[in-house]
């Protein structure tokens, strides 16, 4: 056959049969394959279009794409990828290029590459945002690998991506592993925005009483103004929809229990490899973690009796509480995720430039928002910035909100509510601007039971003390 296609898609389940369709949409001619052959055969029959071919052997594809080989991965993170580009390698030769859209771990990423590179292969790994329905019609994208390679593949990728201002979302992020670290941190960002959401509605219902027609409109209404988001839209239209097998709104019968695949935990993890306080993309992980013992909770609940929620007076006001602590929140989550990218930035030598990451996510991915704009005009004024919050706008917003968000968190903690996303932004809040954080005491104790020493504040070098043998 002759060497027609532009691009191969490997997976075509629900991310890469979306993007291989957006693909084919902008006049690419993309070649399909999925492992499952009824996959690949379901996907034709239900979405036909004249820029997509299936293909049913990798040898096959590999064969029918013009040179360089263009072949994007969408399958499952882990194993598989590493099956699939053994089964692709000696297929391929030099100068073709595979692109990793899944969730790959960043180390991972970087193997591959390095193991690749010595075959003359090029890598790249790619994060890719938006879910189905972005992938369709446009996700964020955030490519890493060999920059020389990059105007390869760019002209797909800046194609497919959702578009802000007229720009693509989709930007060269940096070498090797940087494309899918910052996925990374997208994603642990995503898990302290849909915690800090998930805490405003419990305080919301609880505390304020609201009903779910009434959450739908306090969610639609915060979307018309500075929470605009993706997240906060979707939660509006939770609240709206009824139950298609029962009585009453779906929200009601969802099992209180929330699932993860992984993303969020890599960067808590990272960031304690790292040394930098991602505290409230922890707390939303632990929330997950928590939130799965199910059974523990029900014992528990018999067994240690807390508070009951307090009702609050005028709930017009509780709400508009809720939501500048929310917003004040929000501004801390997004601090610590874009501090654990200006680390990454300068220990693995990425040279990442945050505002141009914070612009290719006002579109296409599931953290966009209008806050996003914000952030993006906050790295332009300072691309060197150390910390979000100290931007003047982010300062400003932070000076103004700060007092719901302490009120908010408090009445969460009288009622006995779990709000571990927005206590650790109270925390993170008072410990980066903390004068004294208590750690001359650690010091002290670290000293007396392993002679760690301590440094003084009034004159120079390490010392030791001889604990509780004095005065
Ligand atoms: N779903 C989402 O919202 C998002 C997902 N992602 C990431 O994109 C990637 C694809 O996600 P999604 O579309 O949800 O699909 P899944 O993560 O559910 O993966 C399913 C796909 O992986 C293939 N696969 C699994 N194991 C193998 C293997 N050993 N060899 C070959 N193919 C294999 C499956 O083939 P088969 O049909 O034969 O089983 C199928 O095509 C994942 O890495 C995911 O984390 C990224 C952003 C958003
Ligand atoms: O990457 C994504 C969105 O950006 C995926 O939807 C991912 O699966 C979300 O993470 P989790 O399943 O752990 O909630």
């Amino acid at each position: 056959m002759q060497a027609l296609f532009d691009i191969g898609m490997v997976g075509l389940s629900v991310m890469g049969r979306s993007l291989a369709l957006n693909m084919a949409d902008h006049g690419f001619r993309v070649a399909g394959y999925n492992r499952s052959r009824e996959v690949t055969e379901q996907v034709m029959r239900e979405h036909p279009h004249e820029n997509l071919t299936p293909f049913y052997s990798l040898q096959e594809l590999v064969a029918a794409l013009r040179r360089p080989r263009r072949i994007m991965l969408m399958i499952q993170a882990g194993s598989p990828v590493d099956a699939v580009i053994g089964q692709l390698e000696p297929l391929l030769e030099e100068g073709d290029i595979i692109l990793d859209g899944g969730n790959s771990f960043f180390e991972d990423t970087r193997r591959r590459q390095a193991a690749l590179e010595k075959k003359g292969i090029v890598y790249f790994g790619v994060g890719v945002s938006g879910g189905e329905e972005g992938a369709r019609h446009g996700p964020s994208i955030m490519p890493g690998g060999d920059e020389q390679a990059y105007p390869l593949v760019r002209p797909v990728l800046e194609a497919v991506a959702a578009r802000a201002a007229g720009e693509p979302c989709c930007a060269y992020i940096g070498p090797d592993g940087a494309g899918h670290y910052v996925k990374m941190v997208h994603n642990g960002i995503e898990y302290a925005d849909m915690q800090l959401i998930a805490e405003s509605y419990l305080l919301l219902r609880h505390v304020g009483g609201f009903s779910n027609r009434e959450l739908a409109d306090v969610f639609a209404r915060w979307n018309e103004g500075e929470l605009r988001s993706f997240l906060v839209g979707i939660t509006a239209g939770v609240f709206r929809e009824r139950d298609d097998l029962a009585e009453g709104e779906l929200i009601d019968r969802i099992v209180d229990s929330a699932a993860q695949k992984g993303t969020g935990r890599w960067a808590s993890i990272e960031a304690l490899r790292q040394g930098v306080d991602l505290s409230m993309i922890t707390a939303a992980c632990n929330a997950r973690i928590l939130s799965n013992r199910l059974e523990e909770r029900a014992a528990a609940a018999k067994l240690l009796p807390g508070p009951e929620p307090a009702r609050a007076g005028d709930r017009e006001a509780f709400a508009e509480q809720v939501r500048e602590g929310l917003y004040a929140a929000k501004i801390a989550a997004y601090a610590q995720g874009f501090a654990l990218l200006r680390d990454a930035s300068g220990r693995y030598g990425w040279d990442l430039r945050l505002g141009e990451i914070a612009s290719i996510f006002r579109a296409g991915c599931i953290i966009q928002a209008a806050f996003l704009d914000d952030i993006t005009a906050a790295y332009r004024r300072d691309p060197g910035l150390e910390n979000l919050m100290l931007d003047e706008f982010f300062r400003a917003r932070v000076a103004d909100n700060q007092r719901s968000l302490r009120a908010a968190a408090g009445a969460g903690i009288a009622s006995g509510l779990p709000l571990p996303a927005m206590t650790a932004a109270v925390s993170y809040l008072d410990a980066f601007r903390g004068a004294h954080v208590g750690a001359n005491l650690i010091q002290a104790q670290r000293d007396w039971f392993g002679a760690h020493t301590f440094l003084r504040t009034d004159r120079e070098g390490s010392f030791h003390h001889e604990w509780g043998k004095g005065l």
